[in-house]
């Protein structure tokens, strides 16, 4: 762990997840929900802008004409002197991702692509592609799995900072393999042409391993191993209901995505696992957990860590738990990234203010009020006291 805790470092880190946070990693799960988070809308009207008319495009377009014309003035600049075509599509895009047909539309477009994938990419090593459990972990986290007991699974991992676990967790030959199944992937992605959607609006390179075909055993993943761990260490953010993942590689290295920003996943539980290669740098750094509210709020000196990724080991954590990746400043590195949900935890989020049951800011906050409550008591009884000697 090491406690680099500079009041510059600190803010500097807190300014860049507000650009994460505004650039939308925070709920993009697929390149189509994420390409339309990169749009924009100026907040002011360009009051000069003479707006064309749609009405003869009212048969093609999925929104009144008359819309389009009232959103032109909203453009930013670089796209209000574009070709009509050019405008209607990006506003299009821009009203279906706020309109349940949007919804709609998008999981069907998703469902088509991964589809055309499924039916077209010939599968390398197709033993991955179903849970074989004793190829793919080390056996003393198989053990502990199926102990299932806190003290089992505490005794197979390190707690370098609260609420940060790590543990060895794979085996080479299942690193070795998924390497190869991802450069193939890429080697298919660049011989057919196929514009994939990267794993979020944070990456340009990476892969999303569910669109080709890997979502049942990263299911199964999440199911029998990372929602058992979630049960015991982290049961406040919904971690004994998982229920969907997102499952995706990312790639590093200096002709690929060098460094991670500060960001939170979309995600109750992360599970982040190296698969290698050889490489130097690109050390996780953790800067404590926050809710929505205080996403932005100073580091506090004990959540500060950084992590240096181990081929094999995986990494555990809040998806709330602040973090980044520095650059990786020599070879690739590539990891295994799972993003675990719980639907039940986000319904139930939404009627809650107090988050102090993980949130390290609503932690600090309640402790203030609760000594200026004692402090005030002490008070009020020193000054009972006071009254009766007298
Ligand atoms: O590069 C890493 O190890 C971190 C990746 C990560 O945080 C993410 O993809 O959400
Ligand atoms: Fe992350």
């Amino acid at each position: 762990m090491s406690v680099d805790g500079s009041f510059d470092r600190r803010r500097e880190q807190t300014q860049a997840i507000t650009a994460a946070n505004g650039n939308g990693v925070l709920v993009s799960t697929s390149t189509a929900t994420a390409m339309v988070s990169t749009h924009r809308l100026k907040l002011n009207p360009n009051t000069e802008h003479k707006p064309d008319s749609y009405e003869d495009l009212s048969l093609t377009l999925k929104f009144n004409p008359l819309l389009f014309s009232c959103l032109e003035r909203y453009l930013p600049p670089s796209i209000i002197s574009a070709s009509r075509d050019s405008k209607a599509q990006f506003m299009s895009d821009i009203l279906l991702k706020y309109s349940p047909e949007g919804e709609r539309i998008r999981a069907q477009r998703h469902k088509d692509y991964k589809q055309k994938i499924i039916t077209n990419y010939q599968q390398r090593h197709k033993e991955l592609y179903s849970m074989h459990a004793t190829n793919f972990f080390v056996p003393s986290f198989l053990k502990a799995i199926h102990e299932n007991t806190e003290e089992s699974l505490r005794s197979i991992m390190a707690e370098p900072a609260p609420g940060i676990f790590t543990f060895d967790m794979l085996q080479p030959q299942f690193c070795d393999m998924l390497l190869e199944e991802v450069e193939h992937i890429y080697k298919w992605v660049c011989d057919t042409n196929c514009k994939i959607m990267r794993p979020n609006t944070m990456n340009k390179f990476g892969a999303v391993l569910d669109d080709f075909g890997l979502d049942n055993m990263l299911d199964k993943l999440m199911e029998d191993f990372i929602r058992p761990i979630s049960k015991i260490f982290f049961p406040e953010v919904g971690g004994t209901t998982l229920d969907s993942h997102h499952g995706f590689v990312v790639q590093y290295g200096l002709d690929k995505d060098v460094d991670l920003g500060f960001h939170v996943d979309d995600a109750e539980v992360t599970l982040n696992v190296c698969l290698g290669t050889e490489f130097s740098g690109g050390e996780l750094f953790f800067r404590g957990v926050r809710c929505e509210k205080h996403v932005n709020t100073e580091t506090q000196a004990e959540e500060i860590l950084d992590y240096s990724h181990v081929p094999g080991r995986a990494v555990l954590h809040r998806g709330r738990h602040r973090h980044g990746a520095r650059a990786t400043t020599n070879g690739k590195r590539i990891n295994l990234i799972l993003w675990c949900r719980s639907s039940v935890f986000r319904e139930l989020k939404k009627y809650q203010k107090d988050f102090s049951s993980w949130c390290g800011e609503c932690q600090r906050e309640k402790k203030e009020r609760q000594q200026l409550s004692i402090s005030a008591t002490k008070e009020e009884l020193l000054k009972k006291d006071g009254e009766s000697a007298s």
